[in-house]
């Protein structure tokens, strides 16, 4: 950690030296090998190869009758041709039928073309075997049991190959399925399924344990005593992680009390690749965070450096690494927007970075202020406020209309913001109409 080694509490730091020192701590966690379900989401770190063609055998696009194409050629449904129907192939038969000159076999989606075959023929293209004009459907086999026999008046010709998805049509075997580096969405979890494969090696979702701090704090669905309030930051913040790609768990809000929140931490450590704790980085008297975490942990373990950031909300912040392990813990400030909007910029490309995923930021746009009056922002200081971010129609710049203010206490607007306004630091003041850096909320990065 450290890059840039400072007498921390003294010196102020940028969002961008702070964010690379954190970056620059984190590497992406070990592969593993995982079942589909669970590598759902994750970095693929092998190329898989289609180990047997798909489909693997030639099978039928539709429900009707296997034939040979010389046997329906010119038929109509004047003139149709009249073969006997040797059996039925259902998806999944394994014995097949032989189709000789002047037979068909009733063949279902799916069903591998029986022997002698060479195309199908739709049901609705035939008279089902009823003899009564064309056909809508089959009979259920289970009602019918002679569809599978007697004759099948077909009223259409068919070329060879017609609703037939050939064997490798798909994915020839030893064609490259999926290359490392891949995330692993439905569609993959899909194709890997298909071709056989149970488990492949990823880069799991990192373990993240989020601990508020807050003598003051009471869960949601409890009574509020006398100047206590419900815990809402450890909520966010877990939601936000498992969001981010995270397998995040909630413990219980800490009460302002260093040696609970040093055992607290202790003991969340063993099942923890990142720890994050909301409130208790201030200044003030009982500021536990700072007072259980900026001296060592232990024998092993490394310290917490607290660190003021030239940022609004957002300003006081903890990093380092801890425990035997060297598990990075971030020390978010406890003002609700404050912790929000730093684990966006902070935390959530720490897991994407353990994840190995190409894309550990929000996507960034260009915005027109839209807003009746000027924007005011502190000197020196970046700022971000929440927004809600307009589109343009025509596909060219786009606008963002802040919702509520800039204090950090303000978690209603916050519901109703899609992003996040960023001012730099040099600006002041922004005129309405004037353009802006967007980070978009709620948009996995790879996605712009
Ligand atoms: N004298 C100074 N006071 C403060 C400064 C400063 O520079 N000098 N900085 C302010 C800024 S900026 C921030 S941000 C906060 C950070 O404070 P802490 O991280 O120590 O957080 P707490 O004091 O514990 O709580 C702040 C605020 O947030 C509420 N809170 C805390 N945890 C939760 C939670 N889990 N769910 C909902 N709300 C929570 C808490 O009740 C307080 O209202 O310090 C400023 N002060
Ligand atoms: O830095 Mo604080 O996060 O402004 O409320």
């Amino acid at each position: 950690m450290s890059a840039r080694r400072c007498d921390a509490l003294s010196s102020t730091w940028s969002v961008d030296e702070h964010l690379a020192d954190v970056l620059g701590a984190v590497r992406p966690l070990e592969p593993l090998e995982l079942s589909l379900l669970d590598a759902h989401g994750c970095v693929l770190v092998e190329d898989v190869t289609v180990p047997t063609a798909l489909p693997p055998f030639d099978n039928s696009s539709m429900d009707g009758y296997a034939v040979r194409t010389a046997d329906v050629a010119g038929a109509s449904e004047e003139f149709p041709a009249v073969l006997t129907v040797v059996g039925d192939v259902a998806a999944g038969s394994g014995e097949l039928p032989e189709v000789g000159p002047g037979q068909a076999a009733r063949i279902m989606t799916g069903a591998p073309l029986p022997p002698g075959a060479q195309a199908v023929v739709p049901v609705e293209w035939t008279d089902g075997g009823k003899g009564a004009g064309p056909a809508a459907a089959m009979a259920a086999a289970s009602t019918d049991p002679s569809g599978a026999a007697g004759e099948v008046r077909v009223h259409r010709a068919a070329a060879e190959g017609r609703h037939v998805r050939r064997a490798g049509s798909d994915a020839a075997a030893g064609e490259l399925a999926l290359a490392a580096g891949t995330v692993l969405g439905p569609p993959q979890i899909g194709l890997l399924a298909a071709i056989g494969r149970g488990s492949v090696r990823v880069r799991p979702r990192p373990r993240v344990v989020v601990l508020s701090t807050g003598s003051e704090l009471v869960p949601p669905g409890e009574k509020l005593g006398p100047g206590q309030i419900h815990d809402s930051n450890s909520f966010v913040l877990t939601a936000a992680a498992r969001d981010a790609g995270a397998l995040a768990y909630r413990a219980s809000a800490v009460a302002d009390d260093a040696d609970s929140l040093r055992d607290a931490v202790e003991e969340q450590l063993v099942r923890a690749d990142v720890l994050v704790t909301s409130g208790g980085v201030s200044v003030g008297a009982y500021d536990v965070v700072k007072e259980a975490l900026g001296e060592r942990l232990d024998a092993d373990g490394g310290a917490v450096e607290f660190r003021r950031l030239a940022m609004q909300p957002g300003k006081p912040q903890g990093f380092g690494l801890v425990g035997p392990d060297r598990v990075p813990l971030l020390a978010l400030p406890g003002n609700p927007v404050s912790s929000y909007v730093s684990f966006e910029l902070f935390v959530r490309p720490v897991i994407r970075t353990l994840m190995g995923l190409p894309s550990v930021h929000r996507p960034k746009v260009r915005a027109r202020l839209a807003a009746e009056a000027p924007l005011t922002s502190p000197d020196g200081k970046r700022q971000f406020l929440r927004g809600r971010y307009e589109p343009s129609e025509g596909g060219g710049t786009g606008g963002v209309r802040p919702v509520g203010g800039a204090g950090s206490h303000l978690v209603a607007a916050l519901a109703q913001a899609d992003a996040l306004i960023v001012v730099p630091e040099s600006v002041t003041e922004v005129a309405p109409g004037e353009e802006l850096e967007v980070l978009l909320l709620g948009v996995d990065g790879s996605a712009v």
